[in-house]
């Protein structure tokens, strides 16, 4: 039995006439697989205008100001509604007003009392995939296929890390089984929003930021899928992101090695915890475009063949603060790094990328901007004795950094790699300021200043044309 999980952003979704061409692709992937799941994103922006509204009812407690920004989104949806459906037309207007009137309850709650709490601003921001759900199944109905919402809290299982949710894998694929099963079995399409879940005890969740792409995943492997594909508005993973490198084209096939990286270090096309749930399954992931769906886009799977050229793509990271501490005591003396992250881990901060010097004289580590000096104060307080005594000189901060990732899993064992990189960003007259490379050896990331990241982007992507490395005979790269 093949089944196939298919997740749309919410670029997919945004427009009656991107829905339209979702309900097209659906009906084609119906005709070839013998199951298929669609997983959606809230319309395009529509996250983003759930949390405006609430951070609007919390921080000015202006009833207006809320109800205004309600009734706008209420008439993106109706709108909406309004050119696909028919039939169905007012049964789905309702039910999105009666998910819009949750949100206001909920909102006046916060106006009232100017509290938001972590769990509240779940129930809100995973409103935008309830609504979008309802509406594509409705959709596919109104076509002639056989589709029902599901909402992915009955579904996906998770803890209680607010904001930050990660699935309960067996009672995911428990839920996940018994209550898909029967429906794919009818021959029924479940649509299934994306990005949220709900706890063991029922309360909702969400899995981050752009965590649809995750949440198919998570599907994939809870229905043993054949395979699970991301549609979004570009062909595919590109070697660089096509708003900074306008000449980026399209990689067909990368491991999931490779797309970890790139994912992990801003390249915004797949969340980087999608690749968890079907790596230990083997399952293959395709990157595809909904405006353009007969391109076969990229095929993310365990092994790839090496490509003439190292360098596969290049990505950055924005917006991050790099933490050097450093001091001649520091040398040889055992512990002071696991203290130093202990003191970050207790600001909850996740670092990015670790540089140590080894001379044993500095540790530098890139971390988030917000939170970036309660980091600081933290290891002034945990590190105070040596501070005191000048084995360590200084905790040095410096803000607005950007980490630019240059991936290709054939640079293992190739000579020269880090030297092409570093002339190509020396020629771009970009100063390093630290750097890295993994132990997998897929991919070397450098700090570099955040205004001359794009310039850094564009110069290593030159690169990927350049590359002529003699990497032909080299076995299958992970
Ligand atoms: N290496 C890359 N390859 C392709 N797209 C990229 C890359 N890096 C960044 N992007 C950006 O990611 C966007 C798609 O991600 P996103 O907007 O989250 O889509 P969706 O809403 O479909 O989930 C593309 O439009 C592109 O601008
Ligand atoms: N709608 C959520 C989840 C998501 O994954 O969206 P998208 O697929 O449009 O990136 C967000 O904006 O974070």
């Amino acid at each position: 039995m093949r089944l196939l999980v298919t997740k749309f952003g919410g670029t997919s979704v945004g427009s009656a006439e991107a829905i339209r061409g979702l309900t097209a692709i659906t009906t084609t992937n119906r005709t070839t697989w013998d199951h298929v799941v669609v997983v959606v994103s809230a319309l395009s922006g529509v996250t983003d205008k759930l949390l405006n509204i609430v951070r609007v009812a919390q921080t000015t407690g202006d009833a207006a100001a809320v109800a205004a920004l309600h009734a706008e989104l209420r008439q993106r949806h109706h709108d909406v509604i309004g050119e696909l459906l028919d039939a169905e037309q007012a049964a789905i207007q309702a039910e999105i007003d009666g998910l819009l009137d949750e949100c206001a309850r909920l909102c006046e709650g916060v106006r009232v009392l100017g509290e938001l709490t972590p769990r509240t601003l779940d129930a809100i921001a995973g409103l935008g995939e309830r609504m979008s759900a309802r509406i594509v199944a409705a959709t596919l109905r109104h076509l002639g296929v056989p589709a029902q919402h599901f909402d992915a809290s009955d579904l996906i299982v998770t803890d209680d890390r607010y904001q930050d949710a990660s699935p309960l894998m067996p009672e995911t694929t428990e839920r996940t089984t018994a209550t898909l099963g029967p429906i794919l079995d009818q021959g029924i399409t479940p649509v299934v929003t994306g990005f949220i879940g709900a706890t063991l005890a029922g309360v909702k969740t969400t899995l981050g930021r752009g965590g649809s792409d995750w949440s198919a995943a998570i599907l994939g492997a809870a229905l043993e899928a054949s395979e699970v594909w991301i549609y979004t508005d570009v062909d595919g993973v590109m070697t660089a992101d096509p708003r900074i490198a306008p000449d980026a084209h399209v990689i067909s096939t990368l491991s999931y090695n490779e797309i970890s990286e790139l994912a992990y270090y801003g390249a915004k096309v797949l969340h980087p915890k999608t690749i968890r749930p079907v790596v230990e399954r083997g399952i293959p992931l395709r990157v595809k475009n909904t405006f353009n769906p007969s391109h076969s886009g990229t095929v993310i799977v365990g092994k790839t063949e090496p490509i003439v050229g190292a360098i596969k793509a290049v990505t950055a990271i924005h917006n991050l603060t790099m933490i050097t501490v450093a001091g001649r005591g520091m040398l040889g003396v055992p512990g002071i790094a696991a203290r130093t992250f202990g003191a970050v881990a207790r600001e909850d901060a996740s670092i990015l990328m670790i540089s140590q010097a080894s001379s044993e004289q500095s540790i530098c580590f890139v971390i988030p901007d917000g939170g970036a000096k309660r980091v600081v104060e933290s290891l002034n307080q945990e590190l105070a004795i040596e501070l005191e005594r000048r084995d360590i000189d200084t905790i040095a901060l410096e803000e607005g950094v950007s980490i630019i990732t240059a991936v290709g899993a054939g640079m293992r064992g190739t000579t020269g790699v880090a030297k092409r990189v570093f002339s190509a960003i020396g020629d771009a007259e970009i100063n390093v300021i630290a750097i890295a490379q993994g132990s997998s050896e897929c991919a070397i990331s450098l700090v570099v200043s955040g205004d001359s990241a794009k310039a850094g982007v564009r110069a290593i992507h030159a690169l990927t044309y350049r590359e002529t490395i003699n990497a032909q005979h080299r076995p299958p790269c992970e």
